[in-house]
């Protein structure tokens, strides 16, 4: 089966090309370099072109607090392109699986969020995935949406790596922990990925929708630092781990406002892959060992 791959080179697109590499699939990944999603024509070109048959998004425009100074450029990338992606497939009759976020939400809840409650962006990020996801409802069948939470991976920027650097520099570091939410290892959504394409290539079919696509286990972005410093500690990564600080939001200001409370209910997919996604802790020792066989600190990002 041929599959085409936006966001190749991103955290979760490079552990889906890690996956799907072998001779199941031709795989057809995409980067900037084949698709400038700043231009939602490029996406549209990029599928009828390669005549695939199926089509896995997961490029995006990330950069949570800078997309507030550059809302056309993430609306294009995160709106616009996914628009011309899903009209694309819609128009050749092929599935779409496309990743989206739980900052479409606005966290003020206080029990895990479920698929159909009520969305509220609080940035310009959000809102912007928000409009992807609604472009897709809207105009095409064939859409599988997960939306993930706190990504973390060996490939790419992440929060994991962000501490890592920080804290072998700095004898102390205060991290918030008035946001709670679901750390999530970027091959778990890639091995969710690999089941639905599949389940669609063994029935060409699949329950169409949005499905909350999370690991389990909430905490704080505190909480998750601390448990980055421990398990680097105890790899070997740091000789030793900076103070953690528990501070509040309003001790870290930052251009984009976050949900507090951002936890994803995930038992609709559980109920569709029969099991529910592992533990972060578990990710997180994953990705760790994984780095450390790569010598992480050498890399640019
Ligand atoms: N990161 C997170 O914490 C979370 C992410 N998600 C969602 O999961 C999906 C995957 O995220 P993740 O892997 O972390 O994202 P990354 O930021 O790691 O990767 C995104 C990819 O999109 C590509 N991209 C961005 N802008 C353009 C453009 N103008 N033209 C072409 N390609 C572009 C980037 O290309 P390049 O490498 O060239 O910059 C990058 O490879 C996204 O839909 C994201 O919204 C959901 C919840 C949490
Ligand atoms: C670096 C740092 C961050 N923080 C805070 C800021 C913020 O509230 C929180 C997380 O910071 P980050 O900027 O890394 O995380 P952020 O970019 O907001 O992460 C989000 O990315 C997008 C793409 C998503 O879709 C979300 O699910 C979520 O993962 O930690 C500290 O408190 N101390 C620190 O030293
Ligand atoms: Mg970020």
């Amino acid at each position: 089966m041929r599959v085409l791959l936006f966001g190749a080179n991103g955290q979760v697109g490079r552990a889906c090309q890690e996956l799907m590499a072998g001779p199941e699939f031709e795989l057809l990944p995409i980067t900037r370099r084949e698709a400038d999603l700043s231009n939602p024509a490029e996406a549209y070109e990029a599928v009828v072109s390669r005549e695939p048959q199926l089509v896995i998004n997961a490029s995006a425009y990330t950069a949570v607090d800078k997309a507030e100074s550059e809302p056309e450029l993430a609306q294009s990338v995160n709106g616009d392109s996914v628009a011309a992606m899903g009209k694309a497939c819609a128009k050749v009759d092929i599935p779409l699986i496309h990743i989206s976020t739980d900052y479409v939400f606005d966290g003020q809840g206080s029990k895990p969020y479920k698929e159909e409650d009520p969305v509220n962006p609080m940035g310009v990020y959000g809102a912007t995935k928000l409009a992807g996801e609604q472009a897709l409802e809207a105009g095409s069948n064939k859409v599988v949406i997960l939306r993930s939470s706190w990504v973390f991976g060996e490939y790419g920027s992440n929060f994991v790596k962000t501490m890592l650097r920080l804290g072998a520099s700095r004898p102390e570091l205060g991290v918030v922990s008035d946001q709670v939410g679901k750390p999530t290892y970027a091959t778990d959504i890639a091995s969710v990925i690999l089941s639905l394409t599949r389940i669609y290539r063994d029935t060409g079919d699949l329950p169409w929708g949005i499905y909350h696509c999370s690991n389990q286990g909430t905490c704080s972005w505190y909480d998750f630092a601390c448990e980055i410093f421990n398990q680097a500690e105890s790899q070997g990564f740091l000789e030793s781990s900076p103070a953690v600080k528990p501070i509040t939001t309003g001790q870290y200001p930052t251009p984009a406002a976050r949900p507090a409370y951002s936890v994803l209910d995930c038992s609709k997919l559980e109920r569709l892959l029969g099991a529910p996604l592992s533990h972060w802790q578990v990710g997180l020792e994953r990705m760790l060992s994984h780095l450390a066989a790569s010598a992480w600190l050498g890399e640019s990002k």
